[in-house]
């Protein structure tokens, strides 16, 4: 409550006596009065009972509020004028009392423009106080304050927005005010809108921010689903339903009870616990799928809203897993395993090869390992490896035959940032540079095209390499040793590979002898494989009978050691748990093509799917060809109609 002091004083300019009101809580009350009759004064102070003050501090009279032109005649204290200010004075303080509690900010001029009020909102907004511009004239204190204007078009002007300051919106309404239909001048009322526009701003980021949720909810591969704190379905995503095949109308509003697992609901479980789960294994839907589930709880201010769950499916992931790895075997491995050790073979050509091979390793030169397929090549190049300095770097190895020209060039070389279309950002290494310091086993070099022959011949004379898509060049230090098992000079002859890259390539070669041309290893041999397929297959096959070494030395072993290493697989695979003892009876399954007889169309059928006992006919197909090639892989996958990459393949599949 404020306390309204009455004075009488005398205005400066005009030497008039005015009536005057104060807010200002004064450490005296009293009637003031200059130059006024003293004996009246005297009078009205000994009838209110208050002292007269002569002298007005100077900021008391700064805070003076002019009441002149509500008495009728100043010069003249009466008892009423008396009366009327002080009543004056209480409807002041009331009205003041009800200005300062608005939120609005109110300022108000009389007819000569001078600030008559200036409620404590508008003090706050415009940073002026009521002690020091009541009175005075508002163009001197707010000279961009359209007040004035409204006086001069006596228009009232609604909701006029204005950014006052820096930040600050207002909206301000502007009125003109009448005594009778005479102008006293106007008032403007003003709301400081800043708030309501920030937080307008923030909704409508909100519904950007939610509609963006939104989209990328519905469009997310994932699964999601969201339930509230009851655990009653809210949303769900399109690849949801897909997943689970539970449509919207079956999820929302329904107890998540037991939704997509069997056993309780990982969302009741979060609800419960309040702590996410993760990585939750499971099967859902109709083709039971397998999932990785994660869920959340949702939580604002330390209360518990609902849980998100995000359910991926991951059996594509893993088949495609699969068949990446699978693809990796046939492209490349990067580790040597083998030793010289591990080759097994007394004959007089193998020992000399083992011995070539020895010395060769020590030596930094290109090795060229000869030899059919299934001699051993890569065993060889294992060996190599690791006999040699290099050993505790890497061993690369790349069939040269099994991938596209295209991608064989970027595999070997690597490519540059966006080399081509669906390149990895940021380029990626290839296998010259995977290998440096190590070696690099080249399977099939017979089977490079012109243009690859070119550059590796490049790599081998000047030591260094450029990436796809690169200009730099890059030194390296890689130990080649490439194999082939066709008769590169044949090549030459027609064509089809450069002299000057087979003669680089030439300078230590090695010819691995062919089984059929060392049946005196057979039998270690047998016992060698017998020891790594008894792991494979869990059993205790370690002996074979005078027969059977004699039905295996009998046979011309196109393919080789792997081919023997397949006869031995299979033969344990047929034999009764029970046996221990390989007889030469197991060794009838030699995969040939005299299992299927067209020409008297007969075919030999058994209990297996057609699927599988077509798989076996191919695979004995595939044998007999590669038989009649002399394991020439080029020449069957020829004669066969199969792209070398397809008749790969299909070895592969078939082991
Ligand atoms: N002398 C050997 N001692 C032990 N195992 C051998 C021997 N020769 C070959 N093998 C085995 O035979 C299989 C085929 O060998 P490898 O893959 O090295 O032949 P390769 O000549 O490289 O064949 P390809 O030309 O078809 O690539 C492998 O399992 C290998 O371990």
């Amino acid at each position: 409550m404020f306390t309204f002091y009455l004075a009488v004083g005398s205005d400066t300019s005009s030497n008039d006596l005015r009536l005057l009101l104060t807010r200002k809580p004064l450490a005296f009350q009293g009637i003031y009065a200059e130059g006024y009759n003293e004996d009246r004064l005297q009078k009205l102070a000994k009838n209110y009972g208050i002292p007269i003050i002569h002298t007005l501090p100077s900021d008391v009279t700064d805070l003076i509020v002019p009441l002149t032109n509500t008495i009728n005649s100043p010069r003249i204290l009466r008892q009423e004028d008396v009366e009327l200010l002080v009543r004056r004075a209480q409807d002041l303080d009331q009205m003041y009392h009800i200005l300062d509690s608005t939120h609005d900010g109110m300022i108000a001029i009389d007819a000569l423009s001078r600030i008559t009020i200036i409620n404590s909102r508008a003090e706050e907004m415009t940073g002026l106080y009521k002690k020091d511009v009541i009175g005075k004239p508002i163009q001197d204190v707010m000279p961009s304050s359209k007040l004035p204007r409204v006086m001069a078009t006596e228009q009232i002007e609604y909701n006029r927005k204005q950014v006052i300051g820096n930040d600050r919106t207002i909206i301000t309404t502007r009125v003109p005010m009448y005594e009778g239909d005479t102008i006293t001048g106007a008032l403007g009322v003003f709301r400081d809108i800043t708030e309501i526009v920030n937080m307008a701003e923030e909704v409508t980021n909100l519904k950007s921010i939610q509609t963006m949720l939104e989209a990328i909810i519905q469009s997310s591969d994932d699964a999601i689903s969201v339930v509230n704190e009851k655990g009653l379905g809210l949303l769900i995503n399109p690849a949801y339903s897909r997943l689970t095949g539970l449509h919207k109308d079956e999820v929302i509003g329904k107890p998540a009870t037991a939704d997509i697992s069997e056993g309780e609901s990982i969302h009741m479980k979060v609800l419960q616990t309040k702590k996410p789960i993760r990585g939750a294994r499971m099967k859902v839907g109709p083709s039971k799928r397998d999932v990785v589930v994660n869920v959340a709880p949702v939580i604002v201010d330390d209360e518990i809203k609902g849980s998100v769950g995000v359910v991926h499916d991951v059996s594509e992931m893993e088949s495609l897993t699969k068949e990446l790895e699978q693809a990796k075997k046939i492209i490349r491995s990067i580790e040597a395993k083998y030793r010289f050790e591990d080759i097994i073979g007394s004959s007089a050509e193998m020992t000399m090869a083992i011995e070539q091979a020895r010395v060769a390793a020590k030596t930094p030169a290109t090795i060229l390992l000869r030899g059919e397929s299934g001699t051993g090549k890569e065993l060889f190049a294992h060996a190599i490896h690791n006999e040699s300095k290099r050993k505790y770097n890497k061993f690369v190895r790349v069939n040269c035959a099994a991938i596209s020209e295209s991608l064989l060039e970027s595999e070997l070389f690597g490519y540059e940032d966006g080399a081509f279309s669906g390149a990895k950002r940021g380029g990626r290494k290839g296998l010259f540079e995977e290998a440096n310091n190590g070696s690099i086993f080249l399977d099939e070099i017979g089977e490079l095209s012109q243009t690859m022959q070119a550059k590796l011949l490049r790599v081998l004379q000047e030591k260094e390499i450029v990436r796809v898509g690169g200009t730099k060049t890059i030194t390296l230090d890689v130990r080649v040793i490439a194999a082939t098992n066709v008769a590169l000079e044949d090549k030459i002859e027609a064509g089809e590979f450069r002299a000057d890259l087979y003669y680089r390539l030439n300078r230590a070669p090695i010819s691995i002898p062919a089984l059929r041309d060392r049946k005196e290893d057979i039998h270690a041999l047998s016992q060698h494989l017998l020891l790594r397929l008894n792991q494979d297959y869990g059993r205790h096959v370690y002996q074979l009978t005078d027969k059977a070494i004699a039905k295996l030395h009998s046979y011309s072993w196109p393919g080789n050691v792997r081919e023997l290493e397949n006869v031995l697989g299979r033969a344990i695979i047929h034999m009764k748990l029970s046996e221990t003892v390989i007889e030469d009876t197991h060794l009838s399954v030699f995969p040939t093509i005299a299992d299927v007889d067209t020409s008297k169309n007969q075919v030999r059928v058994d209990d297996r799917t057609l699927d599988e006992q077509i798989q076996d006919v191919e695979a004995a197909i595939i044998h007999e060809t590669l038989k009649q090639c002399g394991g020439n892989k080029t020449k069957a996958a020829q004669q066969l109609g199969l792209s070398v990459r397809n008749l790969y393949y299909k070895l592969e599949k078939y082991k």
